[in-house]
This record gives structure tokens, sequence and C-alpha cells, in this order.
């Protein structure tokens, strides 16, 4: 199906003429180290022009290098009651003050359930960084068998989805929770169940009905099937222009593709950042997003992690109209900043920034780290089970 043709469709007109970028696998010699030089013989008998060497100032001008410095927070200690004694830290009394504009919500937490109360909670969880603490190794980011029971018992009592930008099969092994509803590749690839009422409100483009293991049937929500083979063959370029990166990670999430610089020398980020970009000027149709310590390359369409939370919110079942909907997101990353805006613009609920930092954002509350966030959500399910006595 050629999506661009589908009246509301998220995917964008295509900006280039030609519908797949060709790939230039070779074009990166030029910016390798060893290649910066041409070659000159005797000046005399044979002169090849000295090509210019590389420029690296796309991105500096852009921002994307100060991005970069800004994306995560180094990894430290924070008292965990910030309002125990004075404390003589600067930091440290930055996030005191931080939180006056986003309190924690644990300490929030009698606000957070009267509003709550006579509403149906909906949970929403990103995983890195809020499930799952960040370590240096993508692969090696697990959550605690004490947290995972924690969000079995809240989707026990809450409708519950993961929201990551991991390719959904991926996280979806991480959580090992069957129960939940899951969206990978930042909301690129959403599971939800098939509906039972011929009434039901959602008939979503893009969607497809799939057995799934236990030969249940779902549907599958890929807004940017489309995109597959670019994505495919942007994630095969990149691996090939950062293997001479010392510490470089390309991950393929099936509809974006992940560039991780976490373990690479940060003298060398900007010849990270200069690679993807000038691999991106070949791809119009993809785009860049920052993570923390990662650059995500995806479709330039109108989704993200906001649209996934409407999405799944339309598709839940038992969720009736909406009004009596009371969504709780909680995340760390810029790209769950969309979900939390639109939580705030409709008025709909509580966004939950994941931060042991002080930092800008759309959501309301705050929580220090995955540990907080288990914390919370075992309240939840504390507030929930005594309701229910
Ligand atoms: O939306 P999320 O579930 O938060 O996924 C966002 C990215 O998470 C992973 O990277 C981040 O966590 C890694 C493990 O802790 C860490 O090493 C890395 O620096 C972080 O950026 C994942 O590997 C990315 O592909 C996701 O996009």
């Amino acid at each position: 199906m050629d999506l661009k043709t589908t009246k509301a469709s998220p995917v964008l007109a295509d900006p280039s003429s030609s519908p797949i970028s060709k790939s230039r696998l070779g074009m990166y010699s030029s910016l390798m180290p060893h290649s910066q030089s041409g070659t000159s013989f005797s000046s005399t008998i044979l002169t090849i022009p000295r090509k210019k060497p590389a420029k690296l100032d796309d991105v500096r001008s852009n921002g994307w290098l100060d991005a970069m410095k800004s994306s995560s927070p180094p990894r430290k200690k924070i008292p965990k009651d910030p309002f125990a004694g004075v404390s003589s830290d600067d930091g440290e009394c930055a996030y005191q003050s931080w939180q006056l504009k986003f309190p924690s919500a644990l300490f929030s937490f009698e606000k957070i359930i009267e509003y709550a109360r006579n509403k149906k909670i909906v949970i929403f969880l990103d995983y890195d960084g809020t499930l799952s603490p960040i370590v240096d190794d993508p692969d090696r980011a697990f959550m605690s068998a004490d947290t995972r029971c924690a969000v079995k018992s809240v989707a026990k009592h809450f409708p519950t989805a993961i929201i990551s930008g991991r390719r959904r099969d991926m996280v979806s092994e991480l959580v090992g929770l069957t129960e939940l509803y899951y969206a990978g590749s930042h909301g690129l690839d959403i599971k939800f169940p098939v509906r039972d009422t011929a009434t039901a409100p959602i008939d979503h483009l893009n969607s497809e009905k799939f057995a799934d293991q236990q030969d249940k049937e779902v549907n599958l929500f890929q807004p940017a099937r489309e995109f597959l083979p670019m994505i495919d063959e942007v994630f095969r370029t990149l691996v090939k222009i950062t293997s001479d990166i010392t510490g470089a990670i390309v991950e393929n999430h099936k509809f974006c593709a992940s560039v991780h610089y976490r373990n690479v020398d940060d003298k060398s980020w900007e010849t990270v950042a200069q690679r993807v970009h000038d691999v991106l000027k070949d791809y119009p149709r993809l785009r860049l997003t920052h993570g923390r310590k990662v650059l995500e390359v995806r479709p330039v369409i109108d989704w993200n992690k906001g649209k996934a939370v409407e999405f799944l919110l339309e598709s839940m079942t038992d969720l009736g109209n909406g009004e009596d909907v009371l969504p709780i997101y909680i995340g760390d990353d810029k790209t769950d900043e969309d979900a939390f805006k639109v939580l705030r613009q409709g008025n709909r609920g509580y966004g939950i920034l994941v931060s042991s930092t002080p930092k800008e954002s759309e959501a309301f509350f705050s929580l220090k780290d995955p540990d907080e966030v288990k914390k919370f959500l075992k309240s939840l399910v504390r507030w929930k089970e005594r309701s229910m006595l």
C-alpha cells in the first residue's frame, strides 16, 4: 500500500523526488581520517589535487553537538529526601528548587489520587531510564525482578502500556509480561487487542490483524511500514560508517535506527555526528532526534510517543469516552516530551519526568530514578487494593 496516497495517513509528503534514496555506501571515504588528504606524486609529473579535509562544522551550527553534550546527565548520587537538611552542594540546591516546579510524584501522591478518584487510571511507561537504569551496554539494560513485579501488579488493576524507542519485540522480551500493551520504535509499531464490538470507534488505517504466539488475534498498527527497506538500508550504512569509531553502537529498531555514542571518547562525538548528518543528507525522508547519548534516525512522519498515547487511549478496551480516564505517563527522555505535551495540552492527565537533574519539561511531576518509579507504581497498587476492600 502506498501510504502517501492514503487519507489520514501520518506519512508526510515525500520532500524528495525519488521515493527511496539511493544508498551511497562509498561516500564516507572522504570523512574517514585516513583519507582526508589526496595523493600527491611529483608536482612536475602528476599532481592529483589535494582533497579538502572533511568539514566538521555542520553539526556545530545546527545544534546537534550541543544537544549531544547535554543529552544525558552524568550518573551521580542524589539524596533520597531532597528536603532533608541544607546541602552545600549547588547541584542539590538546584534540584530542590527545580522540584518546586516539578514536585516529586511520591510526595504529591495524595494529590494525584485525589484527582484520580472516580476516574480510570491508564499507565504508560517508557523503558530505558524509567523501568531500567541507564547502563553503558544497551543489551544489558535489565529491569529488576522487583520492578517487574510492580509493573505486573499495576497491570492487574490498570490498563498498562510500554512505549519505547526500542523495537517492540525487544522491549517486550526485556519486560517479559504478556498482559501489557507494547509500542516499539517510539510508537511506530503498536500491538493492541482486536476489539469485540462491531461499533468500536477505532478503524485505523495501516492496522492489520495477526495471530500472536498464543494464537490470539491482535492488531498491529505500523504507520511507517513503507520505510522498512529504507531503515534497513540506512542501518547498514550507519554500521559501516561508524565501524572505525571505538565504542559506537548502532541498533536496528525496525522503524528507526539508533547510533549510540555513550561509550565513544567525547573527542570523537563530532565525528559521529557529522557522519550521521552526512548520511541523512541522502535521506530527506528520514530525520534525526536526540535521546540519551544516542542519535535516533526515524521516518519524517507525523507520529511520535504522544500520538501513540492518543492512539492507545482510543484502542484500549473498556475505557469509555475518555472524560473519566486519567492517563499517567512516566518517562525520562526527550522523546517522552511528546507524550507529556499531549497530556498537558489536552488537560488529560499527568506526565511524570524521571530525572536526577533539573530539566525543562512538559511533565507535571518528577521522580528521580527507576527505583522511585517502582515505589510510585507500588503506591498506586496499594491505594487501589485498599480502595477495593
Ligand atoms: O524509549 P526508551 O525505552 O527509553 O528507549 C530509548 C533508547 O533506550 C536505549 O538507549 C538508552 O539506554 C541504554 C541502556 O541503558 C543506554 O546505554 C543508552 O545510552 C540510552 O540512550 C536503547 O538502546 C535505544 O535504542 C532507545 O532508543
